[in-house]
């Protein structure tokens, strides 16, 4: 019977389930390069998965629709950064005939280019951020690879509802902040029938729901296969982005087993207590170690990843000289740790905007005799907007000389995601703010300045060189970037300081959440528990009440730190790393092994060959005197089954070849001489060596 944990990837990747319908199968059609043999670019070494799945997936790349007029054979190493979304902006164009594009300076993927060594070209695979018309596709995406060197990859609507706003959004995204999901035991029950049926109605609570893990691992499926468009495996490297594609690891290694693969986790990872409630944990698990380096912000994330490897799939690591690695079937993961960073040179360059000089003396005499507190952040249910906020009025209630004094200006930009219970939220802010401002509000004075829309670089730069201090109580976040962003503005560079806009030493001041990424690297923050009002309300009086000298000597630290680890120190430690990881790749001999999420390479030293059956059964007839040791658990009985006791059927093939006079049969195992010895009473003819040979029965 076919486990209701459908472990096997294969059919899901092959579209074998009813949840999506015809439309994934339609879009397979639309793209006339999927399924296409190629040429081999690749010699794979004998024993490859074909042999042991009974499948031969494993076939190298070469050219496709969109890169066809690429040479086939690129010199040098070139780095696939794979991620849910390209770092393009699509605009249609005016007159509604065709998109243009350019690249998204913010986007941290773009950016991280520049810790790349120059000789390595940079390709992106990933999502475009629009509704591109089917019919239009298939231009836009020559368009973005012959512009931008990016691979536009699309999934259809239905799907990437599913794997977007069902699976990420809803799923992955509350539990891997910590967040469970809270299903009533009816729902639970319907869940267990709904399967994945296209029928099923969507969970509720955010309680698991199968069809969407299938959409998840088809739409990662998507991603694989434009990945393959453009890949030159020897020579490339793919870095894969973030909690959306952790699948994308399993259909890469399946098809290229020695392929580089890098993952870097923007999002948290949780405690394994949070983790193991997901009913994919192992799926999602084996599918991440399919890399060669995994990357987190925090120690914290990266711990609680190894006790999951360790709790869930009996995974131990190691750590040598700094480097801490997970052996995995002869190949060694390795963990890193680096939290992001910022790309100074974008940041100043928007400092230097001519507009926002006006910007900045609008906000100046805007809030002239103010002291602003000012918060950044996504409208999402993890950045504890609602927390902040009750905090600020407990200020202005306890510390009164604050009222009429203390702004908050909360920027909270509009997301993608329809992310849980994200109404809920709004609501809760909106009368939040409505209440502080009809209380301690007067004329010309509204202590709660809320903007709730998109901010350009320009504005929010503007606001950041305005504000005293900059308050971030996110229960939950991967890193978080606003500290970083602010000491940068606040900092200013030579051209924006000959204006009058900072004048006199520079200086800043963090209040920030313990509980996101970037918490760890800022020591001259006052941290603070957000779930404690309280607390948080004396961290913000305290921020803005500090001497200039205080606030100066933090700013200049916080300075010196983010200026040195920015984007570019972050993306060069990372493919260091990677290279290093990867460094004997060629030279080890690699077999695939395992259906569906179960596949992993196993990576032997070039001295070790596979034993060939035909040779075995030659050299096993040729002998006249031969000693057979067999192993106990995992051999004679499977290592998961729980009745040890060896079957009538194992006992019988022991009796067959103790029976031959040419023979003398072990058993080695660490189990006492008392159980197997009961366990072998009908073979009398069969050694036994007991607890790791320490006692021996010899017939
Ligand atoms: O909302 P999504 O499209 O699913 O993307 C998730 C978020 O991605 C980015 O944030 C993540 O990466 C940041 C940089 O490493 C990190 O600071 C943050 O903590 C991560 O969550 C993006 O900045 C967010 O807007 C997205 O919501």
């Amino acid at each position: 019977m076919m486990s209701r944990s459908y472990t096997n990837l294969l059919d899901l990747a092959e579209g074998n389930f009813a949840a999506l319908g015809p439309a994934s199968g339609g879009a397979r059609r639309r793209s006339g390069s999927f399924g296409m043999k190629r040429m081999s670019r690749v010699m794979t070494v004998p024993g490859t998965l074909s042999e042991l799945d009974g499948e031969d997936e494993s076939e190298p790349a070469a050219t496709n629709s969109v890169a066809s007029d690429v040479p086939s054979s690129v010199s040098g190493e070139r780095l696939l950064v794979v991620s849910n979304q390209l770092p393009i902006v699509a605009r249609r164009r005016p007159d509604g005939r065709g998109w243009s594009f350019s690249w998204d300076d913010d986007s941290l993927l773009l950016q991280l280019r520049d810790g790349i060594p120059d000789e390595m070209e940079v390709l992106f695979v990933g999502g475009v951020r629009a509704d591109i018309p089917l019919a239009e596709q298939d231009e836009v995406s020559q368009a973005l690879y012959d512009r931008f060197r990016c691979v536009a990859v699309f999934l259809p609507e239905s799907l990437h509802d599913r794997f977007y706003h069902s699976f990420c959004k809803r799923q992955l995204w509350p539990l891997f902040h910590y967040m469970l999901p809270f299903a009533s035991s009816a729902s639970t029950a319907t869940s267990s029938s709904s399967s994945s049926s296209s029928s099923a109605p969507p969970a509720g609570n955010g309680r698991f729901d199968r069809g969407s893990w299938e959409a998840y691992v088809l739409a990662n499926k998507f991603f694989f296969e434009k990945v393959v468009e453009v890949i030159n495996p020897e020579d490339d490297y793919v870095w894969v982005h973030d909690y959306h594609l952790m699948a994308l690891p399993t259909f890469l290694r399946r098809r290229f087993n020695r392929l580089r693969i890098g993952f870097f986790l923007h999002s948290p990872f949780p405690s394994s207590e949070i983790y193991r409630t997901l009913p994919v944990r192992e799926e999602i698990l084996k599918a991440l170690l399919n890399c060669d380096l995994i990357g987190f912000h925090t120690f914290d994330y990266a711990r609680h990843f190894l006790s999951c490897c360790s709790r869930m799939l009996g995974i131990e690591y190691q750590s040598k000289r700094g480097y801490i690695g997970l052996e995995y079937f002869g190949r060694t993961v390795g963990i890193k740790i680096m939290p992001v960073g910022i790309h100074m040179d974008q940041l100043q360059a928007v400092l230097c905007l001519p507009d926002r000089q006006w910007r900045v003396s609008e906000l100046q005499q805007q809030f002239e005799g103010k002291t602003v507190l000012l918060g950044v952040d996504d409208m999402d249910i993890f950045k504890g907007i609602n927390l902040k906020l009750l905090a600020f009025e407990n200020m202005l209630r306890t510390h009164p000389k604050w009222q009429g004094r203390a702004v908050l200006v909360q920027i909270a930009k509009p997301v993608r995601g329809k992310g849980k219970d994200l109404e809920a939220i709004e609501a809760e802010i909106r009368e939040s703010y409505n209440r502080i401002n009809g209380e301690f509000g007067r004329s010309g004075y509204s202590p709660v300045v809320f903007i709730d829309r998109d901010v350009s670089s320009v504005e929010k730069s503007a606001y950041y060189t305005i504000a005293e201090c900059v308050v971030v109580t996110a229960v939950r976040d991967g890193m978080n970037l606003t500290p970083y962003e602010y000491i940068v503005c606040r900092q200013g560079t030579p051209r924006s300081e000959s204006s009058s806009e900072v004048t006199g030493p520079k200086k800043s001041m963090l209040v920030v959440s313990e509980f996101i990424g970037c918490s760890p690297s800022l020591s001259g923050a006052i941290r603070v528990n957000p779930w404690n009002v309280e607390a948080t309300a004396e961290a913000m009086n305290e921020a803005i009440s500090l001497s200039d000298q205080e606030k100066q000597l933090r700013h200049e630290k916080h300075y010196r730190y983010v200026s040195t680890h920015d984007v570019a120190y972050w993306s060069k430690s990372f493919i260091q790393d990677l290279e290093r990881a990867c460094k004997d790749h060629f030279r080890r001999t690699c077999w695939g092994i395992g259906l569906g999420f179960g596949f992993r390479v196993v990576a032997l030293d070039p001295h070790f060959t596979k034993l060939n059956m035909d040779s075995i059964v030659m050299a096993y007839e040729r002998s006249e005197s031969r000693a057979i040791f067999l192993d106990y658990d995992g051999t004679l009985v499977p290592q998961t089954s729980i009745n040890k006791t060896p079957s009538s059927e194992v006992l019988r093939i022991i009796n067959t070849l103790c029976s031959d006079k040419r023979n003398i049969v072990f058993i080695v195992s660490g189990r006492g001489r008392d159980k197997l010895g009961e366990w072998f009473s009908s073979c009398p003819k069969l050694g036994i060596a007991a607890e790791h040979g320490y006692f021996l029965r010899i017939n």
